[in-house]
C-alpha cells in the first residue's frame, strides 16, 4: 500500500533518531498502561525481596505500544542488564544456546517477535526457562549423548503482536502475561508533552491534543508525528506547534481525524466497494489489497476494530456503519 511510511506503527529508520532520548527508563516515566505497570511492579518487588530473578514475562499487543521500552524498564527496576534479540535473528539452536550461556545472573533477555522463532531454536528455550539449563548434544549417531549445562537465573521477556501465535509449550512457560492496549488520547497527550520537552519543541496543549487524537493510540506514531509537525512548524510558524499548525500539517500528511491514513481508508473502501461491505474472508481481502495477510491482521486491523470501523466475524470482515459514516458513504442494503 502506498503512503505507509508516516502512519506505519512498525519501527522505521527515522525512529532510531528520535526514540533513543525519548524512551522512558523507569516506571515513573512510563505513561499509561496502568494495569500492566501495577502488575509488573508487584512481581518485581516480590522477586527483589526474594533475591531471585523475575519470572518470565510475555508482552503482547500491536507494534509501537512500548514493549521494548517496558523490557528496559524491567531490567532497570531490577538493577540488571538488558540483552536484546529477536525471533527472526536467531536461526540455529546453537546461536540461542550461546546467547543464553553468556547471560549474567539476573539479566533480562528480550526476545522481540518471539512467535517467529523456529521450532528447534524454541526447544532450546524450554529447559532454559524452566530449569535454567540447556541440553547440548555431543557426538553423532549411536555415540551421541546429551549433557546438561547450568545457566544463571535470568528473566526472559518475550514480545509478540498476538499471543495466539505462540506455541502452547512456550506460552505456558511464561509466569507473567501482559496485554498492552492502545493508549487513550489523554495519555498520548502527556507522552507528546513529555517528548516535546525532551526534544526542546514548543508544543501548545491544544496542538498536543490534536496530534494525540490522530496517533492511533500508539506512542511510536505520536513521537513520529511530533517530529514531522515540528519540522513543519519550524519552517512556517516560528517553531510553535499550535492546534492550527498540527491540523494543517496532519491534513497535509493525510492522517485523518481518527488517525487513519490512505492505507486504512483503502481497506475500508475495498470492503465497501468490492465486497458490498462484507463479510469478506481475510485472505481474499488481503489479495484484493495486495497486502500481506499477517500485516493486515496484526498491524492494520486492531485499530480499525478498536474504533468500531471493522468487525471480525466467523464469516469474514465487515465494514461497520461507523466506517460508512467516516468515509462519507451511504449504506446500501
Ligand atoms: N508508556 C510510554 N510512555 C512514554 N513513551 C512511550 C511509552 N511507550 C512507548 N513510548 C515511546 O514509544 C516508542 C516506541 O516504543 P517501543 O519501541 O517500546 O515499542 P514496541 O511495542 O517495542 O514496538 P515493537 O514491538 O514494534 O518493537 C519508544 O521509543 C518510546 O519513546
Amino acid at each position: 500500500m502506498e503512503n505507509r511510511r508516516i502512519i506505519t506503527t512498525e519501527y522505521v529508520e527515522e525512529d532510531q533518531k528520535i526514540e533513543g532520548g525519548l524512551r522512558p527508563k523507569l516506571f515513573s516515566e512510563y505513561i499509561g498502561q496502568q494495569k500492566v505497570k501495577s502488575n509488573l511492579k508487584v512481581y518485581i518487588e516480590a522477586a527483589k525481596n526474594r533475591g531471585e530473578a523475575l519470572d518470565h514475562v510475555l508482552l503482547y499487543g500491536p507494534p509501537g505500544l512500548g514493549k521494548t521500552t517496558l523490557a528496559g524498564i524491567i531490567a532497570n527496576e531490577m538493577g540488571t542488564n538488558l540483552k536484546i534479540t529477536s525471533g527472526p535473528a536467531i536461526e540455529k539452536p546453537g546461536e540461542m544456546a550461546a546467547i543464553l550461556n553468556n547471560l549474567q545472573s539476573g539479566d533480562v533477555l528480550f526476545v522481540d517477535e518471539i512467535h517467529r522463532l523456529n521450532r528447534q531454536v524454541e526447544e532450546v528455550l524450554y529447559p532454559a526457562m524452566e530449569d535454567f539449563a540447556i541440553d547440548i548434544v555431543i557426538g553423532k549417531g549411536a555415540a551421541a549423548r546429551s549433557i546438561r549445562l547450568d545457566l544463571p537465573q535470568f528473566t526472559l521477556v518475550g514480545a509478540t503482536t498476538r499471543a495466539g501465535l505462540l506455541t502452547a509449550p512456550l506460552r505456558d512457560r511464561f509466569g507473567v502475561v501482559n496485554h498492552l492496549e492502545f493508549y487513550n488520547t489523554k495519555d498520548l497527550t502527556t507522552i507528546l508533552m513529555r517528548s516535546a520537552e525532551v526534544l526542546g519543541v514548543e508544543l501548545e496543549a491544544e496542538g498536543a491534543l490534536e496530534m494525540a487524537r490522530r496517533s492511533r493510540g500508539t506512542p511510536r506514531l505520536a513521537n513520529r508525528l511530533l517530529k514531522r509537525v515540528r519540522d513543519f512548524a519550524q519552517v512556517k510558524y516560528e517553531g510553535v506547534i499550535t492546534k492550527d499548525v498540527a491540523e494543517f500539517a496532519l491534513d497535509l500528511l493525510e492522517v485523518d481525524r481518527l488517525g487513519l491514513d490512505n492505507g486504512d481508508r483503502k481497506i475500508l473502501e475495498t470492503i465497501v466497494n468490492k465486497f458490498s461491505g462484507g463479510p469478506v474472508g481475510l485472505e481474499t481481502l488481503a489479495a484484493a489489497l495486495g497486502e500481506d495477510v499477517g500485516t493486515l491482521e496484526e498491524v492494520y486491523e486492531p485499530y480499525l476494530i478498536q474504533n468500531g470501523l471493522l468487525q471480525r466475524t466467523p464469516r469474514g470482515r465487515i465494514a461497520t456503519e461507523n466506517a460508512y459514516h467516516h468515509l462519507g458513504l451511504e449504506i446500501h442494503n
